[in-house]
């Protein structure tokens, strides 16, 4: 099935409890904290609908007779269809400009990579591994949109899940029979939960011996009974005019804590059970974890550009294009981009076959993370720098322009040389709303722990390094002389 926006939106009015304000929220497509973000995920449906997106967006699963899916799913065999994947996953960004963090496209990558590793699953337990088999094939074949919470939540970090005062705090078996286990207690965060189809639900953080019950794997549908989905504050909700906030207005993806009041799951939906070495294996002995991470860099790459042309339209705008301090700041910022851009080709290039499915290179990846963590909040730094004032010297909202004696004020007031007072006010209060405001300062933390805190991606990256290719280049210098020839040398010298 490739389906088009009006039918993603339509699967939405499904009975979920969302809660926000002290209300439960209804439908979540018609309320004011939710609704344009919802239309602008239905954007990537139509965008993928379309006839002539039909190539580049949609492949033909090889077991279905010719039906196509989403290139989300695709399992690359080579390095042209790992090429070729991420051109769709590349336009698709550029529909929300790399702020939708958990749009179709993450979640899918994961569990695909999952499947690319299924020997992994097999090898633990035959019937979960067909559970996840058939769960990818169901994701696949019904175009769904997947968050995923694998975190726990936030309460004393020196303790393990089961050690946490409340042994329900973090979503765990409270029981198991026939028909499947019953779910307890609640996961951190699901981003973009309020409009997708289903979550994934496990953990990923290392566990400790008696923490068994937090140790599963498994889907459920975003109305499963008993799945409390408890919004932040909405940016959207207050971001009322889309000239003021032209990207909360459209892309505030929403972030929220599960809360599984005794939730049951089918065992067809239940990938790990109770098993800690298992919870860690579906992530890092498969290449999931690898190509989850490879699509937050490819979102990131196009992220950047945004923000690097919006450097750019800055200083255009101030004036101050011609001074050399300037000219150096942007060019440092077109070095950071192209950097993204080239780690982002270097995973593909130095890709390697796991199985007979072709993965981005892991320390390529996890090098790239450890480094955009650090790099995105800088970014951010250097735009605000480049603009000064101009980000806070701007109308009130859009009203203002429909007094007509502000209007001739704010005209008096804004002045650019290379834009109307109109086209200045415009251009800042995006700027504004990409670098500072409220859903701005929300995506420096989502980009600075989305894929865990910096001791995590650190790890990563020392974990999958070549050290012996170093050490060896050391050894073979250490090697290359000894005191002892240097004591004779010596000693010939001084004779
Ligand atoms: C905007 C946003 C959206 C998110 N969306 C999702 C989502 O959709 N799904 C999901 O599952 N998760 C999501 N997360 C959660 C995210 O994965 C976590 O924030 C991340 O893994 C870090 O975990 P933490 O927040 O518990 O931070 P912690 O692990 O508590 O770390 C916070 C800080 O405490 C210190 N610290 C903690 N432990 C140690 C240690 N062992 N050694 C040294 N220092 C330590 C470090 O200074 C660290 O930076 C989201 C987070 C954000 C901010």
């Amino acid at each position: 099935m490739i389906k088009t926006g009006a039918q993603h939106i339509e699967m939405l009015k499904d009975g979920r409890q969302v809660y926000i304000n002290g209300q439960a929220a209804g439908d979540v497509t018609a309320h004011t904290a939710f609704r344009h973000t919802i239309q602008s995920v239905g954007t990537l449906y139509d965008f993928q609908a379309r006839p002539d997106n039909r190539e580049l967006m949609t492949f033909e699963v090889p077991e279905r007779g010719g039906q196509r899916a989403n290139r989300i799913w695709q399992l690359p065999r080579s390095h042209a269809d790992l090429v070729e994947r991420r051109k769709a996953l590349e336009a698709w960004t550029e529909l929300h400009y790399g702020f939708l963090g958990r749009a179709p496209d993450h979640v899918a990558s994961c569990i695909s990579g999952m499947f690319m590793g299924i020997e992994v699953f097999e090898a633990y337990d035959k019937a979960r591994a067909a559970a996840l088999a058939d769960y990818y094939r169901y994701a696949r074949d019904n175009d769904l949109y997947l968050t995923y919470a694998i975190l726990n939540p936030q309460a004393d970090r020196s303790k393990s899940a089961g050690e946490q005062e409340d042994r329900f705090l973090t979503a765990g078996v409270v029981d198991q029979d026939a028909a499947g286990l019953t779910i307890r207690g609640a996961k951190m965060l699901a981003t973009g939960g309020i409009m997708a189809n289903e979550v994934f639900v496990t953990c990923i953080q290392p566990l400790r011996e008696g923490d068994e019950p937090y140790a599963v794997s498994f889907a459920v549908p975003m109305n499963a009974g008993g799945l409390k989905i408890l919004s932040r504050k909405s940016y959207e909700e207050s971001a009322v005019s889309v000239f003021d906030n032209p990207l909360a207005s459209r892309f505030d993806e929403n972030d929220a804590v599960l809360y599984f009041a005794d939730v049951k799951v089918p065992w067809e939906r239940v990938f790990v059970n109770r098993d800690i070495a298992m919870c860690q294996r579906q992530f890092h002995a498969t290449p999931a974890h690898v190509f989850q991470n490879y699509q937050a860099q490819i979102r990131l790459m196009v992220k950047m550009r945004f923000l690097v042309g919006i450097a750019r339209r800055i200083v255009e705008t101030n004036g101050v294009i011609n001074f050399p301090q300037v000219r150096e700041t942007l060019g440092a910022l077109a070095a950071q981009n192209t950097m993204v851009d080239a780690l982002v080709h270097a995973m593909e290039v130095k890709g390697h076959m796991h199985g007979a499915y072709f993965a981005p290179d892991a320390h390529t990846l996890y090098s790239a993370q450890v480094l955009t963590q650090q790099l995105y909040a800088g970014v951010i730094l250097a735009l605000r720098e480049l603009a000064g004032g101009g980000l806070i010297m701007l109308p009130s909202s859009v009203q203002d322009f429909a007094d007509p004696e502000l209007r001739s004020l704010i005209e008096k007031t804004q002045q650019s040389p290379v834009a109307s007072s109109e086209g200045r006010v415009k251009f800042f209060k995006l700027a504004w709303d990409a670098v500072g405001s409220e859903f701005a300062s929300r995506h420096t933390q989502y980009e600075m722990f989305y894929a865990g805190a910096t001791f995590v991606t650190k790890g990563h990256s020392f974990r999958t390094f070549d050290w012996d290719r170093c050490t060896q280049l050391v050894d073979h210098m250490l090697d290359s002389y000894s005191l002892e020839d240097e004591v004779d040398r010596a000693a010939l010298v001084a004779a």
